[in-house]
């Protein structure tokens, strides 16, 4: 029995400053939505996010070089059919499109991963996001019964075989990622002595954020890094997803057909020994078009130790993180927000010194 993500909230419980009221119909942006004005930043760049064909003979080296110095990269021929991602994209329509009552059903509880709700990060700010978001750990059974009392069997049958696909995906990925840094299957003990990767963790975050009458005040998922190994995210046909790049600023990630977009998370970050930057990114909103998100959030077995892999140290690279697991990981987060990296920093006089240069 694989170990869960049920439990890593329990000592964690979020405390939303506000309620969600059904904001979708709202003609103007109401204060508690108002963010102070966004930097102007995210101006058009000419280098972009990198676009890999994983059929590329070269996909290993270019990944290894998008992970060093973006941190994220668009993939296509990636083997996910167009099929499955229209049916997750229509399961996740069908789902916000219900009335708010129906929804709240499905809350997500203070102290749990799954559910709809405010992403869990909304209690870290004041003001709240232009969006909504539906967490899937687990089974989405008990939840889908709730919203669909007639038919969630057929809901229910796509969550599970995209979870699997992405899954999949998501393992030939990490291999793909750590592989370029001389990495091999018989280096972590917890993927299984074929490196099969049988007992990782992941989660589902289905995200929509409708049209928005005031967009440049508003924002639809704060900037943060995601506490996986590493996240595939799909979006549909409006833009929205924005990177941040060292010495550039936010950097728009365009949706292109059939592509999925692959982020570096901060348990990747701390097993590369901080070869790969956790990309820090955010979701900006629309005037007149709504945007569909889904994450798959990739994780290890959520109780084994993870740590700076023994080859990726040496005496001139000492580790940089203590170990630790993901559900202790997902707790950190809970409780710092994004300084969870840096709380699981070793203290040397040098690494001290580099975290607070971070803070500020
Ligand atoms: C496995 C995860 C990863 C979580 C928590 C838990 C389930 C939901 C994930 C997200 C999804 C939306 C952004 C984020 C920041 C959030 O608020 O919820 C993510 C968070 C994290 O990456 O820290
Ligand atoms: O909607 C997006 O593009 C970003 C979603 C995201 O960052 C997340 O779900 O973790
Ligand atoms: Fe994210």
């Amino acid at each position: 029995m694989p170990s869960t993500l049920s439990d890593a909230f329990k000592g964690h419980p979020v405390h939303h400053h506000h309620k969600h009221p059904d904001f979708t119909s709202l003609q103007e942006l109401p204060d508690s939505y108002a963010w102070t004005q966004l930097d102007e930043n995210s101006t058009a760049v000419c280098e972009g996010v990198p676009v890999i064909d994983l059929h590329d003979p070269n996909a290993l080296q270019l990944i290894g070089h998008a992970c060093k110095t973006w941190g994220v990269f668009q993939i296509i021929n990636h083997g996910i059919s167009t099929s499955l991602l229209e049916k997750i994209e229509s399961t996740s329509r069908s789902l916000f499109s219900l009335p708010i009552q129906q929804k709240l059903k499905a809350s997500r509880p203070p102290d749990g991963v799954s559910g709809y709700g405010l992403a869990r990060i909304s209690s870290f700010f004041s003001k709240l996001m232009w969006s909504e978001g539906f967490t899937i750990a687990g089974s989405p059974l008990d939840h889908f019964c709730q919203l669909w009392p007639e038919n969630y069997s057929q809901y229910c049958d796509v969550i599970d075989e995209y979870e699997r696909e992405m899954k999949n995906l998501a393992g030939r990925l990490m291999w793909l990622m750590l592989g370029s840094l001389g990495i091999t299957k018989g280096d972590i003990k917890w993927a299984g002595p074929k490196g099969e990767l049988k007992d990782t963790c992941s989660a589902l975050q289905l995200n929509y954020y409708p049209a928005c009458p005031d967009p440049d005040r508003a924002m639809g998922l704060a900037a943060h890094t995601d506490s996986t190994l590493l996240t595939i995210l799909y979006q549909n046909t409006t833009s929205g997803l924005q990177v941040l790049k060292e010495g550039t600023g936010w950097v728009t990630v365009p949706p292109i057909s059939g592509g999925l977009v692959v982020n570096v998370g901060d348990l990747l970050h701390i097993i590369s020994n901080g070869a790969y930057p956790s990309v820090l990114h955010r979701a900006v909103v629309n005037r007149t078009k709504n945007r569909l998100s889904i994450a798959c959030l990739y994780g290890p077995p959520s109780n084994v130790q993870i740590s700076p892999l023994p080859k990726l140290v040496g005496p001139s690279h000492p580790p940089l993180y203590r170990p630790i697991t993901w559900s202790e990981y997902l707790g950190n987060k809970a409780k710092h927000f994004n300084k969870a990296l840096s709380s699981v920093r070793v203290c040397t006089p040098l690494n001290d010194l580099n975290s607070i240069v971070e803070v500020v």
